[in-house]
């Protein structure tokens, strides 16, 4: 049986690490694609020679063709360019729209069967961007943000709990923005709801919000920190996640932008929620009952990604 395929769209500090993750698992074969050449060539070349090392067989190639990405069966898109310190991920929109406008043409014309799998920021407006442009079935085209986001949630928490990261689940809807939603009630240690934690007295309310509030300024706080672009390892770590529930047909259940038709109350939006994701790329948009607060929390960001979609069909009118 012939490898698997994965296409990566953007082979920058997020590229380079799926590759490096994706050679290292075994997923399949690895095209690396950017517009600057030399670049994918060079980090192909480079990972092609961590293979005696690791002892994979995976070839990894690096290329400035999309006819290279021919018959993926996954393709991750981190094309586009990252905020820095004092940007918000919004103020990447204008520039990072015309890059979805190329990828989502390319990979139209060059391997229209794949699951893609999309990073690239504004999420919630990029994806929504590149499904338009490329024309894929919607349950095909998926974001990722909510894997991230939760992972992050869950590392503070287990940290606060003093537990290991094994045992703890949490849920980050909405956009993936400043207005993000850490859902605190289907958030828990082995079952234990954090609610319940709180009042077991192992953790406290402020503590607790302080977390949600770190959680939700969690990219930002690297970009201060990195000063020249933005986190990658766990970015690339969640993207593999999402790529290999939908490779070996796991059916996972995890929080993703995936196109809504009424779900939640929002329709024709790509926003976090959980949702299935097998060999049918997403499978099931998961409905779940969320308190007000959560309710009101994910209205607010519903809007956030709403105003985008209005900025992006403002610049092309091809959206509208
Ligand atoms: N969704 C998330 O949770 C999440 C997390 C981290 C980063 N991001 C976003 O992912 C994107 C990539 O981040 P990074 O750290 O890898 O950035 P990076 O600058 O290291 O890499 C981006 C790469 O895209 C390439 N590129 C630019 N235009 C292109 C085009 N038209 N076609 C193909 N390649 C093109 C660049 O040459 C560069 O190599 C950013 O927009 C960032 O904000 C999203
Ligand atoms: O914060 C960023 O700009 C990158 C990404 O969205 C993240 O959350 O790490």
């Amino acid at each position: 049986m012939a490898r698997k395929k994965i296409a990566l769209i953007g082979a920058g500090n997020i590229g380079g690490t799926l590759a490096h993750l994706a050679a290292l698992k075994g997923l399949g074969d690895v095209v690396l694609f950017d517009v600057v050449e030399g670049v994918p060539q060079g980090k192909a070349l480079d990972l092609s020679q961590c293979s005696p090392v690791e002892g994979f067989d995976a070839k990894v190639t690096g290329t400035n063709d999309y006819k290279d990405i021919a018959g993926a069966d996954v393709i991750i898109v981190t094309a586009g360019v990252a905020r820095k310190p004092g940007m918000s991920r919004d103020d990447l929109l204008g520039i990072n729209l015309k890059v979805m406008k190329a990828v989502g043409e390319g990979i139209a014309a060059n391997a229209p069967d794949a699951f893609v799998i999309c990073i690239t920021n504004p999420l919630d407006a990029m994806v929504w961007a590149l499904r338009e442009f490329s024309g894929l079935p919607h349950h095909m085209v998926v974001g990722m943000a909510g894997v991230l986001d939760s992972a992050r949630f869950s590392h503070f928490l287990a940290e606060e709990f003093q537990v290991s990261v094994k045992d703890v689940t949490s849920f980050v809807l909405g956009g993936h923005g400043d207005t993000m939603v850490p859902v605190i009630q289907y958030s828990t240690v082995s079952g234990i709801p954090v609610p319940d934690l709180i009042a077991m007295g192992r953790s406290s309310q402020e503590k607790i919000d302080a977390i949600v509030k770190r959680t939700r300024g969690g990219g930002g706080e690297i970009v201060a920190l990195l000063k020249t672009g933005s986190a990658y390892y766990a970015p690339a770590t969640s993207g593999i996640a999402m790529a290999e529930a939908y490779l070996y047909d796991q059916k996972r259940v995890l929080p993703a932008a995936a196109h809504l038709t009424g779900q939640y109350g929002i329709d024709n939006l790509y926003v976090g929620v959980p949702v299935v994701i097998g060999g049918g790329g997403v499978e099931q948009i998961v409905e779940i009952a969320l308190d007000d607060e959560a309710k009101g929390n994910l209205s607010v960001s519903v809007d956030a990604v709403k105003e985008l979609l209005v900025a992006c069909k403002a610049i092309d009118g091809s959206l509208n």
